[in-house]
């Protein structure tokens, strides 16, 4: 494959063990969907606290000032202000950049009865496909139509209507989320997802007037309301962006200390760290990882919360990488997210792919290399193999990196690695 784009690289000096003490950011997956949530104002503003500072926020912010809100951004606040109905049809070139993009399906249709929106297509992760939000919200009245590669939604009232998910789907149960807070009458999600991101969603939707009951249930009752109201928004910690830096504590073998974590939202990572013989003490809401020792291996299998996240998957395997012994990973929510594998193999680790099983046979060392970011936490496991390799590693399209991680290299500089980020644009290379 040939890339010609702007991009840059992280060039790490491994083998320093991390100590001292990071602060997390504002969840990314817990920010979008709240961000689209404003559409479902008639008019006034939502002003959001803890909103991280990432390419996908900037995306989203993108896309609502297309469909007409005014975002104004200071430091980690934002005010979204909606006046009168926004636009309904969305510009391909905004939602192609990002998956998440897809969460103002729900709002457009309950706010103006019609939507168009290009697909946003697969990605180096999976195929991603959108059936269930378009089953789900066929169920609630709504016309879906797909047409040169876009959805084309027509609903004059969403009405209230019991859904089951075939999948706990987070994408899923957030849009019909959305669409059922403005539906006619009372709305059943089934089978619902219960990441903490939903749980942030359904508070910010219920400070808007939103009547939802049943969160972190699996089961979501929605009574639709006329309009909703203005309302001050405070974003979770991001718990994917907390791990990674517990696990890059404990793949150096330091001592590092995250701080504003909800711990209880890493209680897979936690159950499976102590498996491995890595000890991290909970203490109010910072997470201490002081793991001098080499990790047991273990089996990881990623499920939907509170399972193991697909999120940390591509973290943990850098991390089994170098544990004693063999581990086994297996992959149940995305069909293609093993891309890493190949780089951390460029770096000495040595891990066989049996379809969606990885068997990571642990090393005691990893050798710096140059290395290929693919996708966001694929890239998130390269710099931590990277951190912990012997030598030089660099890794390249770290682009995929800012879509969720803030400030990521000052952070690691920070907690004492020797890390150089280069903004340099990569001229066409073959991978
Ligand atoms: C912005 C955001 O919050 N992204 C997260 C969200 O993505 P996202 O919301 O896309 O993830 P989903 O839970 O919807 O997808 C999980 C699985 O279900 C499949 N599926 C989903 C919808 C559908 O209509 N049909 C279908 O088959 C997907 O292809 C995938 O294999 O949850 C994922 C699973 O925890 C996380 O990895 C992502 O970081
Ligand atoms: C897969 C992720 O994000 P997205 O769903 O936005 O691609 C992620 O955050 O790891």
């Amino acid at each position: 494959m040939k890339t010609n784009q702007e991009s840059g690289f992280l060039k790490i000096n491994g083998g320093t063990p991390l100590k001292g003490k990071v602060k997390v950011q504002g969840s990314k997956n817990a920010a979008l969907p709240v961000m689209a949530a404003a559409l479902l104002l008639d008019n006034g503003e939502v002003h959001l606290r803890n909103v991280p500072k990432l390419l996908d926020v900037q995306t989203m912010s993108d896309l609502l000032v297309s469909l007409g809100a005014v975002i104004k951004r200071d430091d980690h606040t934002m005010t979204i202000e909606i006046e009168g109905e926004p636009a309904w049809e969305t510009p391909s070139s905004l939602v192609r950049k990002m998956r998440a993009s897809s969460l103002v399906l729900g709002p457009l249709l309950a706010r103006c009865g019609r939507v168009i929106l290009p697909l946003p297509g697969g990605c180096a992760i999976g195929s991603r496909p959108m059936d269930l939000h378009f089953k789900g919200l066929s169920k609630m009245g709504a016309q879906i139509e797909l047409d040169k590669g876009a959805v084309i939604a027509r609903a004059d009232k969403l009405v209230g209507a019991r859904i089951y998910l075939d999948f706990p789907s987070v994408g899923a149960t957030e849009n019909l989320l959305m669409a059922a807070v403005l539906a006619k009458g009372e709305t059943l999600i089934e089978n619902a997802a219960r990441e903490p991101e939903i749980d942030n969603l359904v508070r910010a939707l219920k400070s808007m007037g939103a009547a939802i009951e049943g969160e972190g249930t699996g089961i979501l009752r929605v009574r639709g309301q006329k309009e909703l109201n203005p309302a001050t928004i405070d974003i979770i910690p991001d718990r994917i962006e907390a791990a990674t830096y517990l696990l890059a504590g404990a793949i150096t073998r330091g001592d590092v200390t995250v701080k504003g974590v909800i711990a209880e939202h890493l209680n897979a990572l936690l159950a499976k760290l102590d498996e491995a013989g890595i000890e991290v003490i909970n203490k109010e809401n910072e997470l201490r990882v002081n793991s001098p020792d080499r990790p047991r291996g273990l089996t990881v299998k990623t499920m939907p919360y509170p399972g193991f996240s697909t999120d940390l998957q591509p973290q943990m395997m850098a991390l089994l990488s170098l544990a004693e012994g063999t581990s086994v990973i297996y992959e149940t929510i995305f069909e293609s997210r093993f891309l890493h594998a190949s780089e951390l193999q460029k770096m000495g680790a040595q891990i066989e792919l049996q379809g969606n099983t990885a068997i990571i046979h642990g090393q005691s060392s990893l050798i710096g290399a140059e290395v290929y970011a693919t996708d966001l936490r694929g890239g998130a496991a390269l710099v931590l193999a990277g951190l912990a390799a012997e030598g030089e590693t660099v890794v390249y399209d770290v682009h995929h990196l800012y879509r969720g991680y803030e400030n990521m290299a000052e952070k690691l500089i920070l907690l004492g690695a020797e890390v150089h980020e280069g903004k340099d644009k990569i001229k066409e290379r073959k991978q």
